[in-house]
């Protein structure tokens, strides 16, 4: 045991602290804490310890509300403050800048953060194990398939406890058991349950390991009664042993109508198995800030690589000459086309396929764009298209990433290509957790 004054914050949500010049990581504790932390791992370099009393609390400790923190692997920083949790997120993206892209002359800003960070997301994903008297429904803790059993989820919509009641409830009066992953016995797997922040619409999705599923009718007639503003009810059949959480194969159980999310003046439908923001309010904020740093003003040649289902590319759209969306996932494209009818919009272009291999005959068609935005996957852009963009230089690139750290890697590639990071903003889109996005606004030197 040993006594520690916490100092700073990993990427993971441990507090630091150093002792004798050795560095701690230490779970549970917050920086302005001082602890005796109890040693759980020891490195040549590094040392992972958790807390054993603490001596001293930090200002931005609270008590986190949720009964399961940190048990549930959800959320890692319910313990501090939320204003202090918006500064710790814009430490890291500093930190991330300083210490990888080597930028330190170009302020980071503060981190925009949520008016109510609860209740904020859009969709939970339940998993559904058999437990000793009935099905237990929950979430994962961190990195394991250990289940925390989980009704009431304080970042979820409130209406969500009721439905997964009335689940539980079809499972027991008509025995339909859940999927038991070392017997591989049972039916039911998941359960995703999709609130649209605008209408208040549920969408439901239940994941099953079979498609036959019993008394489908009662349970659809269970849960409708539960919620009248459920307008659909899937089953998705997933029968593989796989960490996906969907198969191949979705039906339609209940379907009165499409479901409908809207942001700012943009609507979009989405299917069951569609990729949508999970923080429809604080995704708003993030498209308008990126269209922003943009600088549109309705003549520029806009291109989106990694536009996913098209949801920033159809914000920017009605800002710009025209837009071209690249994205890998075909599926995602189907609902970026069908999303940009919706919009009355016909100034988009949809291409699929990488956006490194797809760059290159783009240009030959359009000419050197005047913006191109970026927001790839967590791993960040792909090292020869990072190479293009230097070839390329358009005036303004426009980077928005869920990871600092590759992140700033990338940018510090472009800086030595010429291009200067004139903005660097935070937004939090996952209140409580570690994750932070950001975008960047790099404008070409003169
Ligand atoms: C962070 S998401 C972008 C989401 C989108 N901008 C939005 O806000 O909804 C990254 C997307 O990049 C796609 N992707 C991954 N690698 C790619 C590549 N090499 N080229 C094009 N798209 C890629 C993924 O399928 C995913 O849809």
């Amino acid at each position: 045991m040993f006594k520690v004054k916490i100092i700073d914050l990993s990427e993971s949500g441990h507090g630091i602290g150093k002792v004798d010049g050795f560095t701690w990581f230490v779970e549970g504790a917050v920086p302005g804490d001082l602890v005796m932390a109890r040693p759980i791992r020891q490195k040549k370099t590094y040392g992972n310890a958790v807390v054993h009393e603490i001596l001293k609390a930090s200002d931005s400790r609270t008590t986190p509300p949720c009964p399961v923190f940190p048990r549930c692997g959800g959320c890692q920083i319910q313990h501090i403050q939320y204003s202090e949790q918006l500064k710790l997120k814009q430490k890291l993206v500093k930190d991330a800048f300083q210490r990888i892209g080597g930028i330190s002359s170009t302020p980071v800003l503060p981190t925009l953060g949520m008016k109510d960070p609860w209740q904020y997301r859009n969709k939970g994903i339940y998993h559904v194990h058999p437990g000793k008297s009935g099905p237990v429904i929950g979430f994962y803790q961190e990195k394991s398939h250990v289940l925390v059993p989980v009704l009431d989820c304080l970042i979820q919509s409130a209406s969500h406890s009721k439905i997964l009641k009335a689940l539980m409830q079809y499972m027991r009066d008509f025995d339909v058991e859940a999927f038991d992953s070392h017997r591989k016995k049972g039916v039911i797997r998941e359960i995703v349950i999709r609130e649209s922040a605008a209408s208040g619409h549920i969408m439901i999705v239940l994941v099953t390991t079979t498609k036959s599923l019993k008394m489908s009718n009662a349970l659809v007639k269970l849960l409708t009664e539960t919620n009248p503003n459920i307008v659909s009810i899937y089953q998705n059949i997933n029968p593989r042993e796989n960490v996906h959480v969907f198969g191949h194969e979705t039906r339609p159980l209940f379907e009165t109508q499409s479901f409908v999310e809207k942001m700012g003046d943009a609507v979009f439908e989405i299917s069951p198995l569609s990729f949508f923001q999970v923080n429809t309010r604080q995704a708003d904020v993030l498209y308008g800030k990126t269209v922003d740093f943009a600088g549109l003003t309705g003549n520029e040649i806009v291109y989106d690589l990694y536009c996913g289902t098209g949801t920033l590319a159809i914000h920017m759209a009605s800002k710009a000459k025209h837009v071209y969306g690249v994205e890998l996932y075909a599926p995602a494209i189907e609902d970026a086309k069908r999303n940009t009818a919706l919009n009355g919009m016909n100034n988009i272009s949809w291409l699929i396929g990488k956006a490194e291999e797809e760059i290159e005959g783009l240009i030959e068609r359009t000419g050197t764009p005047d913006v191109i935005v970026l927001d790839p996957p967590r791993s960040g852009c792909d090292s020869a298209l990072i190479e293009m963009l230097k070839t390329i230089s358009p005036s303004k690139i426009v980077y928005v990433s869920c990871k600092p750290s590759t992140l700033a890697r990338d940018v510090k590639m472009l800086s030595e290509a010429g291009y200067e990071a004139v903005k660097i903003q935070p937004v939090d889109m996952f209140g409580h957790s570690m994750h932070v996005e950001t975008i960047v606004a790099l404008y070409k030197k003169d």
